[in-house]
């Protein structure tokens, strides 16, 4: 019998699913998603509660998330949650790397920013303000526009990213039939900003 040990490198990983990234700039590509537990944020929209609660998720070993993305074609990995960054992501961004995985990462900013990433998409919130790390490394800024006041948010983030970074407006999923229009404009108005839709629920897909 082998007794199942659990080290400090352990991560509590609530799903992962081999899909097609449904949301910003990669969207539309094959991906792998590793989607840790552990969430604080508190967004009140979000789609994902069920992650929050970290104790809720088993724990696996580096080996054992490295092994279910090897099982995968595509090389893409995005790492997610929950909120990814409440850990140290360096020795799995370093695991995936060594293994010749493109390392994407979804957060929302409001810890330090840790691990090796070949894409940061920050997705800032109203709920926890972001830490002042990921400005300089995110290369997609995602706001969700729940309300009118978000278009102002969005806008005080984009003036802290670095110059390169590409600008995203997502609508909240069920604020989508007020909100779009209004992103639609504003778009028209500001074309540095981009939509981003979540077509995976389009699509059907996780
Ligand atoms: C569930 S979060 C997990 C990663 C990280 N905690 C974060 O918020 O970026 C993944 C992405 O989904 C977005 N999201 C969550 N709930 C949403 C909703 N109801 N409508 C649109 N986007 C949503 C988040 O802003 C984030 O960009
Ligand atoms: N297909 C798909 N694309 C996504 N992009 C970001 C997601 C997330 O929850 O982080 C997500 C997700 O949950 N599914
Ligand atoms: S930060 Fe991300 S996972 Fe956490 S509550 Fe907000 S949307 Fe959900
Ligand atoms: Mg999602």
């Amino acid at each position: 019998m082998t007794v199942k040990t659990t080290k400090n490198t352990d991560l509590p990983i609530m799903e992962s699913f081999y899909t097609i990234q449904g949301e910003g700039f990669h969207s539309g590509k094959a991906a792998y998603f590793i989607r840790l537990g552990g969430c604080d944020v508190g967004c009140v929209w979000c789609d994902v509660k069920e992650s929050w609660n970290a104790e809720d998720h088993p724990f696996q070993t580096l080996e054992e998330i490295v092994a279910g993305a090897e099982e995968q074609t595509g090389k893409m990995v995005v790492i997610t949650g929950g909120e990814p960054l409440m850990y140290d992501m360096r020795p799995l961004t370093s695991a995936l790397k060594s293994r010749g995985f493109q390392t994407n990462i979804e957060t929302s900013g409001a810890y330090p920013m840790t691990g090796e990433w070949d894409w940061v998409c920050f997705s800032p919130k109203k709920f926890k303000e972001a830490h002042e790390s990921i400005f300089p490394v995110a290369d997609e800024l995602k706001v969700i526009i729940f309300n009118k006041s978000d278009f102002k948010f969005a806008e005080k983030y984009a003036a802290l990213v670095s110059e390169n970074c590409q600008l995203m407006l997502q609508p909240e999923w069920d604020k989508q039939e007020q909100m779009l229009p209004l992103i639609i404009d504003y778009v028209k108005e500001n074309p540095q900003w981009k939509i981003s839709l979540q077509t995976h629920k389009w699509m059907g897909v996780p």
